[in-house]
């Protein structure tokens, strides 16, 4: 029997994903054995520091495409959400599972939804795409930057005293810990980020047998979504630096997007949606971020990057 070995990070919800998709191969391939090997990268060493200052999203991911280049691993199991736009030629990301919720969610004190938080409620979220959309939604709220895996924001709720938090539907979900969300914040006031509740499988280019394989677990519909919202995001050069959001869905089969830029205070929020077919999905993306363009999107990066 042949063994695949899947590369994770250490944190729960890494080993979560990752049981996940083990779970799901092995039952379309008994004749495998997949196991996982836990992994510790730099990412995780720091991750109560800020990311944005040290270098980005590469750090949880730099150790696990090593192990794969060194055949330590056959296969990596990544949130989309936190792979950087361009990858190396060395690798691969093959193929995408069926999407969980996309979301993001609120989690308060009393359960109150947002509409309910008082004046001046103090929010808890590191993510500036959250931030911006929050407080356009709500300027009188107070936004405080919080970091760490989702059990440690949690607890940063009651241990610095917030009204609330911002976390991704998904991860929540996959943790079991659904219960404890307060609100589904409608993508009309939080659109997700780019890939949000989408687990992206990267394998070494040059090993076609493996890629089959995985092949074999693609959901196309994901697939199809998610190409057209990493396209929107790559023509843009969006990165977690900037307030950026693009929702892509099938509805009455047909691909629809829609993206959002916003300046960091979110006083300037622009939106756009458009529709077509599956099979013009990256162009999709490219013609909303052109159109998010027209409406002014370039000036409002621009004066984020200057600072
Ligand atoms: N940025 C961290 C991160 N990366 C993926 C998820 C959740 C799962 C997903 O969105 O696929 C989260 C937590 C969060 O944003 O609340």
């Amino acid at each position: 029997m042949s063994e695949i070995i899947i590369g994770t990070r250490k944190s729960q919800l890494a080993v979560a994903q990752s049981t996940l998709v083990a779970e799901e191969l092995a039952e379309k391939f008994p004749d495998y054995k997949f196991s996982l090997k836990k992994m510790s990268t730099k990412g995780d060493r720091i991750i109560d520091r800020s990311l944005i200052e040290i270098g980005g999203k590469g750090l949880f991911i730099k150790e696990i495409e090593i192990a794969l280049l060194n055949q330590e691993i056959d296969l990596a199991v990544h949130s989309l959400k936190d792979m950087p736009g361009e990858i190396a030629n060395e690798f691969e990301l093959i193929a995408t599972p069926q999407r969980a919720n996309p979301l993001d969610v609120l989690i308060s004190k009393d359960d109150k939804i947002l509409e309910e938080l008082p004046q001046g409620a103090k929010i808890g979220t590191g993510s500036l795409r959250r931030k911006a959309q929050l407080l356009n939604y709500r300027p009188d709220l107070e936004i405080v930057p919080i970091r760490g895996n989702i059990d440690t924001r949690i607890k940063k709720l009651y241990s610095q005293d917030l009204d609330a938090i911002v976390l991704a539907a998904a991860g929540l979900e996959r943790m079991g810990w659904s219960d404890k969300i307060s609100q589904y914040l409608e993508p009309a006031i939080s659109l997700p980020a780019v890939g949000q509740g989408v687990l992206a499988l990267e394998v070494r280019s040059n090993d076609d047998s493996i890629k089959e394989l995985v092949k074999g677990i693609n959901h196309h519909d994901t697939y199809v979504r998610v190409a057209a919202e990493r396209s929107f995001l790559s023509y843009l050069e969006g990165s977690c630096k900037i307030p950026i959001a693009a929702y892509a869905q099938i509805e009455d089969d047909e691909l629809s997007i829609e993206g959002m830029v916003a300046s960091l205070d979110g006083s300037r929020l622009l939106r756009a949606k458009l529709k077509g077919s599956r099979e013009e999905a990256k162009e999709l993306g490219v013609k909303l971020a052109q159109r998010l363009v027209e409406q002014g999107a370039a000036e409002i990066l621009a004066e984020i990057k200057e600072g």
